[in-house]
């Protein structure tokens, strides 16, 4: 069984306390991690806190590094993808669609280490006539990690690699639900030839471990992705050090009457609502579809949905697996409860066992109901009906999250109006609110975060933007 203590200036450590970790769908402990004491957590701020301001590596250095391993992850695809399949019960082709994704991440993240640059900045001012400025963009220092579970690999990726990139150094502290991966990661960062103390990693709790690390100021920025609740906590313990928080969403989806293809929308709402079972931040959740076309539309989702195969995520012919534990499943699965008793109507799922719950659709639902009003995490949609599409755009705004939002219609008039209407870090037109390709710009806005990701965009926030004056 493997067991992964602490990592600090290149060395593992281990701790007395320990956490298990349990295969997510045989139930059966198959890992065990330490937990971080203050003193731990101490101890690796302390050391990335000396690497950033004794060493520096340069841009090709880190470039080299990155794309090492990216290579190295290459070669260990399938062994990578089987931890995930255990620790976090993704399905075995989606566990290798991780893995691809997180190598693109890295390799993303390398290219960048290449174009950090500053402007130039005009001084046209009298009294600056003979000055010249421009900007350089530096590393803040040290960099605390904060990662969940539904993606562990690529979402660790987002972070280490581009903090790597800017020349940061960086604190790791993985979420104990799936946490192998990312001790994979650091060991082959360390394969990589990335020296000592540029990258740790300190094992444990959110409330213990993570606690600790926000209360070290010597931590110059934090980047947490997981959920608003303790995406707000992170902001109200940090005061004015900067952070970039990755949160919820309840993600609207709107089919217009003119969709290009209304039976390719159904697939994609309902493939992608229950992609990972459902574990995904923007994940398909409300699907706000015109009357005219609605009953065509639940009756391809109810058939899509129906032929997915639920169970074993070992099994290379399954769909989607289990929740991240059964506790979760039971709580999507009372929501789900709570909505029928309330009038909604199950078109398809709606039953458990253990932590599979099986994929869900709803219709008949209200915008009360916990099922849309709330992030859902969990294979669970429900399919609205509208009359105006400018009472959907409503509907889909009125939301305190604002993560990203997908809109399927042949009118681009309407597009581009929406477009700039919805209130959210991304309008996804004619695919679903989960599309996301790693380099582009990503991050909410109201209760769905602060700051964007995706190599460049995360750069720009961990870096510090550095005015130089020239009196010539
Ligand atoms: N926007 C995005 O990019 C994105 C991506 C993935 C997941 N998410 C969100 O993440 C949530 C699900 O993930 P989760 O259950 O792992 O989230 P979570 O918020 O429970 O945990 C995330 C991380 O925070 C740590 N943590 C918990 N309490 C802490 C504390 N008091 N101090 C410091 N750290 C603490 C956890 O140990 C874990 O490492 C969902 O809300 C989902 O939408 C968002
Ligand atoms: O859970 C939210 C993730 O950001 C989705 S993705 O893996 O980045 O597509």
């Amino acid at each position: 069984m493997e067991n992964y203590g602490h990592f600090i200036n290149g060395e593992w450590i281990q701790s007395e306390d320990t956490i298990s970790v349990f295969h997510k769908y045989t139930g059966k402990e198959f890992a065990r991690i330490g937990k971080a004491s203050k003193e731990i957590v101490s101890q690796a701020v302390e050391n990335a806190e000396y690497t950033f301001q004794t060493k520096r590596l340069t841009e090709t250095e880190r470039y080299t590094i990155l794309m090492r391993v990216a290579e190295i992850a290459k070669v260990r695809r399938e062994e990578l993808a089987m931890i995930l399949v255990s620790e976090a019960g993704k399905v075995l082709k989606d566990a290798l669609a991780e893995i691809d994704r997180g190598i693109q991440t890295l390799i993303a993240s390398a290219e960048e280490a290449k174009r950090i640059a500053g402007t130039g900045v005009p001084l046209a001012q009298p009294g600056s006539e003979n000055k010249m400025a421009f900007t350089i963009r530096v590393p803040v220092g040290v960099i605390g990690a904060i990662t969940p579970f539904n993606y562990p690999f690529n979402l660790t990726i987002h972070k280490v690699g581009p903090a790597i990139a800017a020349g940061n150094t960086v604190v790791l502290k993985p979420t104990q639900v799936t946490p192998i991966i990312a001790c994979k990661l650091v060991e082959m960062f360390t394969e990589a030839g990335l020296p000592a103390g540029f990258l740790n990693l300190v094992n444990g709790s959110g409330r213990e471990t993570g606690e600790y690390l926000l209360e070290d100021e010597r931590i110059a920025l934090y980047t947490f992705t997981g959920s608003p609740e303790i995406g707000r906590h992170i902001k109200s313990k940090t005061g004015i050090r900067k952070v970039a928080l990755e949160l919820g969403n309840n993600s609207p989806n709107l089919v217009h009457k003119d969709a290009p293809d209304l039976e390719k929308a159904a697939e994609l709402c309902v493939t992608r609502g229950f992609t990972n079972a459902g574990q995904a931040c923007i994940s398909v959740q409300r699907v706000y579809v015109h009357r005219d076309v609605y009953d065509r539309f639940v009756e391809k989702a109810m058939m899509v949905a129906q032929s997915l195969k639920v169970g074993n995520p070992e099994d290379p012919a399954t769909d989607i697996g289990p929740m991240i534990s059964e506790s979760e499943a039971k709580r999507a699965e009372a929501w789900i409860q709570e909505a029928v008793a309330a009038g909604a109507k199950v078109v398809t799922g709606g039953t458990r066992e253990g932590s599979v719950l099986q994929p869900t659709i709803l219709t008949n639902v209200t915008e009360k109901m916990k099922v849309v009003c709330q992030e859902v995490f969990a294979p669970v949609i429900s399919i609205i009906p509208f009359d105006d599409i400018e009472d959907a755009l409503r509907k889909a705004n009125d939301s305190n999250l604002g993560l990203q939002v997908g809109l399927f219609t042949s009118n681009l008039q309407l597009a581009m109006r929406a477009a700039q209407m919805l209130h959210f870090g991304g309008v996804i037109i004619n695919d679903v609110s989960t599309y996301r390709a790693d380099v582009m710009p990503y991050g909410g806005v109201k209760d769905s975060g602060v700051g964007k990701e995706g190599p460049h965009y995360a750069i720009q926030e961990m870096t510090d933007e550095k005015l130089v004056v020239i009196n010539l």
